[in-house]
């Protein structure tokens, strides 16, 4: 038998993909063949012609780069049990947990909660790690119920520890009917029942406190909470919990921070609250490994830890793992993804193909980061001795003479453990200073280390500028899931999380830390640049999608056409690419284990997103671009459970509001349902042929409403579920305007 400390942690194996690649060049040969046949009849046809040829020339190369995406997909498998072996757990490395909130309402305490508890109670050695919460909406609610979830973990990681639970975010853990079966011992059962009271407490204390608008005591433990408003306030930081002995049984560090905001001061949103976090942190513990989750990502597998250090420890070269990220995964989700926001699909094919080139995205939360990569290490560079004089580290580093030394350690990975003898408050001092607004002033925060500014995606800005160094990251899909978090549960919330994400990423497209311009200074791959443009691009992919979609009802509208006629051969190029491109899609989801009704809802709205959050999202990527507006990070509002309660058959309907992306959903159905009404008209000269518009149109025009269906039954709704008068007014006008500009433009 081999030696059980010589077998590999970590395996990558390649997936075998050769239908699909088949299927994926077919579907660009035909692609190809449609513009080679338009090419040849472009004299022949007015505009539509031509504006029909430039956008299938986009979907072409859109194509192309998510063929580039998927052609090889890998798998990693990781070996926790064999790290036991390597390392005895006394000498694993220790590791900073960052979790961010921002806003007690949209986000609630109890949520935050669950997902600290989630980290504290994790499998892995608990002198090993610290869990740091940022909080950026400075509220005494959240740092009160952080207080007394430490009082809870005391209970709850021991009892999870004792009992090896599976889930250890409780409201999960508690939510199943029950957790045990007949046959669990009986002082099992006893912890049980004695620790579900608790938890219960522990909410209802919550509540309470969250109902009643000033139940503690601004004049103990929350004074500094008095007098402060969320974007003006001096830095707060709470050593909530410390574990003194240092003690592997014990519970983790638990450190509240909310950083210093002032009103005119830029924040950089997240970015900003993740460099406080990666410095504070520096200072008290400064692990050589960060792990970040959002409020609401609780950790699902107890072992994520040590899965993430089996690739970080095992990979057989360092620059193989910069980072370690799992996929977004969501609990609770809505029954057959009726917002196509669960991001099953993304995470299964793109994102497994872009992890078998230089590495998957850095997706904002469920990553392990090596915390000299994230300042600004490049793989096998030796950091010479001028770099960790005092001046060089304080220039890039800010003034801090604690951190700089912090950073020094870091950068030198010298083994030695920050020695703080007289525990995390002997630190306080030094992170009140790397938290407040001024500390970045002429440092290279934001810029060359810590999360990079200047997107509303901050992650994949920061994960390219880390792939433009030379590093690789690396994508582990643990079963069961890592992390899990909760998707947007309503209709609205999914567009304008669509329209930040969009915007976000063609902030970065269009800014100096382009992927094509990190490119060209050599250590980014060419297939991985192409896969940042491809996801960048999707603002931009806004136009063509609503161009062509305005093809069909222009050419019903003014007897015309842009598709091949019934009679010619040509025909088939376009039913052939139809039929073919949905078999493959629904293939794609039939192998992810989802349902068809899930394929479909998915399809809708990969329709609808471009045409309406896309497009907002482009529009306001140019206006930062020309300089006319900053962009803003809007919180997605978090429910604890969504889709439990099945009972309720309007969970998952859809909703609407007054915002602009419903007026533009709305237009391109009312287009739509006009073009068809006068099709029907004209119904017999359209069947037999001839120059004007035909099947082809009519059939594009159907698929169209048909995709918007859910506006459709949002014309009729009542209340929320239907779309509110002034939209249909405007989109009506809108409609109206283009029905006359077809009409301008077929009689001139
Ligand atoms: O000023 C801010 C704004 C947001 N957040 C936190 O950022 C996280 C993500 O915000 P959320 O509203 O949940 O956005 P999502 O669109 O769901 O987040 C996805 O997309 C973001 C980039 O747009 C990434 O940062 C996230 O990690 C990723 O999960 C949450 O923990 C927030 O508390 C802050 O700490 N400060
Ligand atoms: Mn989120």
């Amino acid at each position: 038998m081999a030696n059980p400390s010589s077998l590999p942690l970590q395996e990558q194996k390649p997936r075998k993909n050769t239908i699909p690649r088949v299927v994926e060049l077919i579907i660009l040969f035909l692609l190809l063949s449609l513009l080679v046949y338009r090419l040849f009849h472009l004299g022949d046809h007015g505009w539509p012609w031509v504006l029909a040829f430039c956008c299938e020339s986009w979907f072409t190369l859109i194509w192309i780069l998510s063929l580039n995406n998927k052609w090889n997909p890998v798998y990693n498998k990781t070996y926790p049990e064999r790290l036991l072996h390597w390392k005895p757990a006394h000498e694993l490395p220790s590791v900073d947990m960052f979790v961010t909130t921002a806003d007690p309402v949209l986000e609630p305490p109890i949520i935050t909660v669950n997902t600290v508890l989630s980290l504290l109670a994790a499998d892995y050695p608990a002198n090993k790690l610290a869990c740091y919460v940022s909080d950026d909406g400075c509220s005494p609610l959240t740092f009160h119920a952080l207080v007394e979830a430490a009082k809870f973990a005391k209970l709850w990681v021991p009892f999870c520890k004792k009992f090896n639970i599976a889930v250890r975010a409780p409201f999960r853990y508690y939510n199943g009917e029950s957790s045990w079966s007949e046959d669990s011992s009986l002082e099992f059962q006893d912890e049980w029942k004695k620790i579900k009271d608790e938890y219960e407490k522990l909410c209802q204390k919550i509540e309470e406190a969250s109902q009643t608008s000033a139940p503690w005591d601004l004049t103990v433990d929350f004074a500094a909470f008095s007098h402060t408003e969320r974007r003006n306030h001096p830095t707060i930081i709470k050593v909530i919990w410390e574990n003194k002995e240092d003690l592997p049984n014990g519970l983790p560090h638990l450190v509240y921070i909310s950083r210093e905001k002032l009103p005119k001061h830029p924040h950089h949103f997240k970015a900003g609250a993740m460099n406080v976090l990666t410095r504070v942190s520096g200072v008290m513990t400064n692990a050589p490994f960060m792990l970040n989750v959002d409020c609401d990502m609780y950790a699902n597998n107890p072992q994520m830890v040590l899965h993430a250090m089996c690739m970080l420890l095992g990979a057989k070269n360092e620059r193989d793992s910069g980072f370690v990220q799992y996929p977004q995964c969501f609990y609770d989700g809505l029954k057959d993804d009726p917002f196509g926001n669960q991001l099953v699909a993304l995470f299964e094919y793109p994102a497994r193909g872009i992890a078998g080139m230089q590495g998957i995205f850095y997706s904002g939360t469920g990553c392990f980061h090596r915390r000299k990569v994230i300042y600004g290490l490049s793989p096998d560079s030796t950091v010479t001795k001028g770099e960790l004089g005092d001046e060089s580290l304080q220039n890039t580093f800010g003034k801090s003479t604690k951190f700089s030394k912090s950073a020094a350690q870091i950068l030198s990975e010298s083994q030695v453990k920050t020695q703080n003898p007289s525990g995390l408050s002997s630190s306080l001092e030094a992170a009140y200073q790397v938290a407040s607004c001024s500390y970045e002033h002429g440092t290279s925060w934001g810029e060359k280390v810590g999360w990079i500014y200047g997107s509303a995606t901050e992650d994949v800005l920061t994960g390219l500028t880390i792939h433009g160094r030379g590093w690789k990251s690396a994508y582990l899909t643990p079963e069961p899931p890592a992390f899990l978090g909760s998707a947007p549960s309503s209709w609205p919330t999914t567009l304008i999380q669509q329209k930040r994400w969009s915007t976000g990423l063609l902030e970065i497209l269009l800014s100096p830390k382009s992927p094509i311009i990190v490119l060209s200074k050599g250590k980014l791959h060419f297939r991985q640049c192409l896969a940042y443009v491809w996801i960048q691009m999707w603002a931009v992919r806004s136009i063509p999608e609503l161009c062509y979609a305005a093809l069909p009802a222009y050419c019903i509208i003014t007897n015309s056409h842009f598709l091949p006629k019934v009679h010619e051969p040509a025909k088939f190029i376009p039913v052939a690419l139809f039929l073919i491109y949905y078999i493959y899609t629904l293939s794609e989801y039939l192998r992810a284990g989802l349902s068809i009704q899930t394929w479909w809802n998915n399809q809708k709205t990969l329709r609808i997103i471009p045409m309406t959050s896309w497009f907002l999202g482009f529009l306001s990527g140019i206006l930062k671009f020309l300089g006319l507006s900053e962009t803003m990070f809007e919180v997605t509002k978090k429910d604890q459970t969504t889709g439990a309660d099945d009972t309720n058959a309007n969970v998952g309907r859809f909703t609407f509001d007054e915002s602009p992306v419903f007026v533009l959903g709305t237009t391109i159905l009312l287009v739509n349902l006009a073009a068809l009404a006068l099709g029907l008209l004209r119904f017999r000269s359209t069947i037999r042929g001839g120059d004007g518009s035909g099947v082809g149109e009519i059939l594009c025009s159907v698929w169209l409403v048909l995709c918007f269906w859910s506006f459709f039954r949002g014309l009729f709704g009542t209340g929320k579920y239907g779309i509110p008068f002034s939209v249909i007014c405007k989109s009506g006008a809108l409609a109206l305007l283009f029905v006359q500009f077809c009409k301008w433009n077929s009689m001139g």
